[in-house]
């Protein structure tokens, strides 16, 4: 007896399906039937399977889909714009006014880092510490610097000569009394984050308290956010004032905040433009922020220079000031281009923006099914910034970090990578500042401080990275130095990554 058999013979199920020995012909030609027809169902499954299988490739032919990747504020939701305005020009245009919002709570913002940094700044107008606290400035009225913090009101006048301590007095009331005057930014704030949030949607945002902390830190303001399940866009900011009077240029301000309507935002914002200016313009403000290394310039979200552009009553956001705003991303974004023209005609490209921030990441792996390419976003200008998230964690190891588990991931390991050295423009802008990379990077020694030197160096990082890290060691990375708020460079490098990845599809397809 061969070891099979007897295994069958043995064999619980076997035994459990052979005929009964005293069959009768009708008892076997019913058992005939029912097995037949239980085959008939068998293939019918399979069929299902196979014709659904084979949907799937055709639809996978049909599609292509890549995911954005790479820490918070590397540029994934801005690629994502610029991905918008070359496939989809008309929903780009007709979304813009939306972000009127935006724009405004990022400028907001921007004052609010730079009362923050004068507010906490103990010497900014100091004389030799003769106006410390208690010292009789002028017997009955608050020090100047106590009227800084608290928000006393002062009248506020000119005094020329910079050597008297006058001046620094007056120098304290003026701002004492700007801040009091921007006060009610706050609840243009407040007002433009409910309008976000919009009726009956969960708590869609978050900032920030405007109390003053009791220890400098503009990092402490928090960021404003949309779900991206929250229908933020769906016409609620028309770019309208709501009725908000007052002038366009010149004196009254004080007069146009108060005829500004209590619950529009963009008027109160608008009323408040003089004193914003003023405050930004400030040579001691100015002074104040460099010796704190606060470059607001280089930050997201940055319209201090176009104030006066931005708060006219008429104002209506460029495609540029779309790309320079910062809306944080919460949740996963996807987008889907449907290509008329070209020989990719029919060709969909499904994009996914996800949130970068830490707590964000655990989002991503169900979308790493089917994928066809990534592209990863690295803001090599952030060498010297600490991630918020963590303040331990310097910002370019995360990016190395992050990109070390991306290219490991062995569910990834056929998935073309796209890697992005994004922000060059800030970057060139810092060591043009003189901010020394190697004060930051230790390893990157006595190397010249510029641009070229600096990108290659972070260039062969990454590069390095992938090459320990990656399951397949036949993939290729592809890498550009990038600033995606650059239209033209951004479209024509978004032609070649689009090529790249439809090349390779197409061999991948082929052999399916
Ligand atoms: N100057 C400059 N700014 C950039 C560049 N890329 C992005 N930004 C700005 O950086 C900010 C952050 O960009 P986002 O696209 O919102 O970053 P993100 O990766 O989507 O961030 P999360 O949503 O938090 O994950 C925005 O204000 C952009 O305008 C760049 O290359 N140069
Ligand atoms: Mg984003």
């Amino acid at each position: 007896m061969s070891p099979v058999n007897s295994f069958n013979e043995e064999d619980p199920l076997a035994l459990a399906i052979r005929p009964p020995a005293d069959e009768t012909p009708q008892q076997r030609d019913a058992r005939l039937a029912e097995e037949a027809a239980a085959k008939k169902i068998s293939d019918d499954i399979d069929e299902q399977i196979r014709a659904e299988s084979k949907k799937r490739k055709a639809r996978a032919k049909k599609e292509i889909k890549v995911l954005l990747l790479g820490q918070s504020e590397s540029g994934k939701s801005t690629c994502l714009k610029q991905f918008q305005l070359l496939y989809a020009p008309a929903s780009f245009s007709g979304e813009r006014d939306s972000w009127k919002a935006i724009i405004y709570l990022n400028l907001v913002k921007s004052i609010r880092k730079v009362l923050d940094a004068i507010s906490h700044d103990d010497d900014s107008f100091s004389d030799d510490g003769a106006d410390s606290a208690g010292s009789p400035t002028s017997p009955g009225k608050p020090t100047s610097k106590e009227a800084l913090r608290s928000g006393t009101p002062i009248s506020f006048f000119q005094n020329e000569d910079p050597n008297s301590r006058q001046s620094t007095d007056d120098t304290y009331a003026q701002f004492a009394a700007i801040k009091l005057r921007l006060s009610p930014l706050a609840l243009a704030e407040e007002l433009l984050i409910k309008r976000l949030a919009g009726p009956g949607e969960e708590e869609a945002t978050q900032f920030g308290s405007w109390a003053p902390h009791p220890t400098s830190s503009t990092s402490r303001i928090k960021e404003v956010f949309v779900r991206s399940s929250s229908n933020w866009k769906r016409g609620l900011f028309s770019g309208g004032h709501g009725g908000a009077k007052g002038k366009e240029n010149g004196s009254g301000a004080e007069g146009e905040r108060k005829s500004a309507e209590k619950d529009d935002p963009f008027g109160i914002v608008n009323a408040c433009r003089d004193d914003m200016i003023t405050l930004w313009k400030d040579q001691s403000v100015q002074g104040i922020l460099k010796r704190k290394g606060i470059r607001l310039e280089e930050m997201p979200g940055f319209y201090l220079n176009d104030i006066l552009r931005v708060t006219t009553k008429t104002y209506s956001p460029s495609n540029q000031d779309v790309l320079n705003a910062r809306l944080k991303t919460v949740g996963v974004v996807e987008h889907l281009f449907q290509l008329e023209n070209g020989g990719e005609k029919g060709m969909d490209w499904r994009i996914f923006d996800v949130g970068g921030h830490r707590d964000q990441r655990q989002t991503w792996a169900p979308f790493f099914d089917d994928v066809n390419a990534i592209i990863f976003l690295a803001p090599i200008s952030a060498f010297d910034q600490v991630l918020v998230e963590d303040k331990k964690v310097n910002r370019i190891e995360d990016s190395l970090l992050l990109f070390r588990s991306i290219c490991a991931n062995k569910l990834l390991g056929k998935v073309n990578i796209v890697l992005f050295l994004n922000k060059i423009d800030i970057l060139e802008r810092k060591l043009k500042a003189g901010v020394k990379v190697s004060r930051y990077v230790r390893s990157y020694g006595e190397r010249p401080n510029e641009l070229q030197t600096v990108a290659s160096y972070f260039l062969s990082k990454f590069m390095a990275v992938h090459k320990e890290s990656t399951p397949n060691p036949l993939r290729e990375l592809y890498t550009h130095l990038t600033k995606v708020t650059d239209t033209e460079a951004t479209a024509a490098l978004i032609s070649d990554v689009r090529e790249m990845i439809l090349r390779k599809h197409l061999q991948d397809s082929s052999l399916m």
